[in-house]
């Protein structure tokens, strides 16, 4: 039970807010139910669970491990039961409409193409038919009253060799509701670096991109994402407070170079709390750096990374963070304001919903108290 300080602060009226996700895998958010029909389908008959409850307790518990190769193993069952056309429609179009029954405004979700190749799709009808649901699934929230915009992120996984084919997949769709390219996947030992190749193509193309860096592995990671590839996003980032010394009686904080570069530039950094406790990469909620970082002025974002394995939603990581940090509707905001800030959308759109939607919906819900 979440007791939080501000009482006005409730889940409830959390999710009411006008929010924004710049850090959510496709195959991490699939509904248990879903699962266990799509199974059923396609003839998948290795579940751990076949009850939708217990498998959904079973992804939480099994990604609980601290370690973030475990966490991966994971998505064996949830990338297997999505290698058909049909699969990946129902899924995207369900992660639009979850999304926006969360309250969120935009979001931008990620996956690896090259993932759901098993039964035959080519790269490029996955593509097709991802970006079919989220068209039906934005169709279906805005008749429930839920309008949410959802743009996508192609994903190569860095221990494989397909970057250079799925970034140019990835402008190759960019008029078509594809906004960005990013690698994922075990991070020690998959330096950045390995796919040079994919970020120099990109921004050859004036094209956007993020990489998962700072998280199992610290900031050599972040280095080469920023200054060798030329990330416009770090996800996770967290091990950046490497970089930082705060000393003991409580004193002004310390950046080393590279910690001040990553302020300085205003590089966005996609925090994902919950997965971060469950993969190691923190030890708890409380013991988050996005605390540090915030009061620092860093550009961070609160994201939800895996909403199955992590048990969460976005209005769940921020009740979870005004908890544990004390905070109020203006530090939400600050967050949703930094997220729409470093979206991979054309500047006057994200300035048009930080002025259309973001900014009276938390006016309103602040005048409300
Ligand atoms: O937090 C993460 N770090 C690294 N890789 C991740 C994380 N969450 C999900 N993935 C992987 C597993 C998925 O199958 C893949 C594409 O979404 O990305
Ligand atoms: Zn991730």
């Amino acid at each position: 039970m979440l007791i939080l300080m501000d009482h006005s602060l409730n889940l409830d009226r959390i999710r009411v807010a006008p929010k924004v996700l710049l850090h959510d895998h496709l195959d991490g958010g699939l509904r248990p139910q879903t699962i266990v029909d799509l199974a059923a389908e396609t003839g998948y008959d290795r579940l751990p669970a076949d009850e939708p409850e217990r498998l959904g307790a079973w992804f939480r518990d099994a990604s609980d491990s601290g370690s973030l190769e475990r966490y991966l193993e994971t998505f064996a069952h949830t990338v297997a039961v999505m290698q058909t056309r049909d699969a990946l429609v129902r899924v995207a179009a369900e992660c639009a409409e979850d999304l926006a029954a969360d309250g969120v405004v935009y979001a931008e979700v990620r996956y690896a193409p090259e993932q759901h190749l098993e039964a035959g799709l080519s790269l490029v009808e996955v593509i097709e038919a991802v970006q079919e649901g989220f068209r039906v699934g934005q169709r279906r929230a805005a008749a429930a009253g839920f309008a949410i915009r959802v743009g996508t992120l192609l994903t190569a996984m860095r221990h494989a060799a397909r970057s250079r084919e799925i970034a140019e997949l990835a402008v190759r769709y960019r008029d078509d509701g594809v906004v960005g390219f990013d690698i994922a996947g075990a991070e020690a030992g998959y330096p950045p670096t390995r796919h040079l190749d994919a970020f120099e193509y990109m921004r050859r193309e004036n094209a956007h991109f993020t990489i998962h860096a700072g998280e199992a592995f610290g900031l050599p990671s972040i280095w080469e994402a920023m200054q060798w590839c030329g990330a416009d996003r770090l996800g996770h980032g967290v091990r950046i407070v490497d970089d930082i010394e705060t000393p003991a009686d409580g004193g002004k904080a310390r950046l080393g170079r590279l910690a001040n570069y990553v302020r300085d530039t205003r590089l966005p950094l996609e925090m994902c709390p919950s997965s971060n406790v469950q993969t190691g990469a923190v030890e708890s909620i409380a013991a988050h750096p996005i605390g540090l970082l915030r009061r620092l002025n860093f550009r961070v974002t609160v994201n939800t990374d895996n909403r199955l394995q992590s048990h969460t939603s976005l209005s769940l990581e921020f009740a979870k963070l005004a908890e544990a940090f004390d905070y109020g509707w203006d530090d939400i905001q600050w967050f949703t304001v930094n997220a729409m800030k470093s979206a991979f959308l054309p500047f006057d759109e994200r300035l048009a919903l930080i002025n259309g939607q973001i900014k009276p919906g938390f006016a309103q819900l602040k005048w409300a108290e």
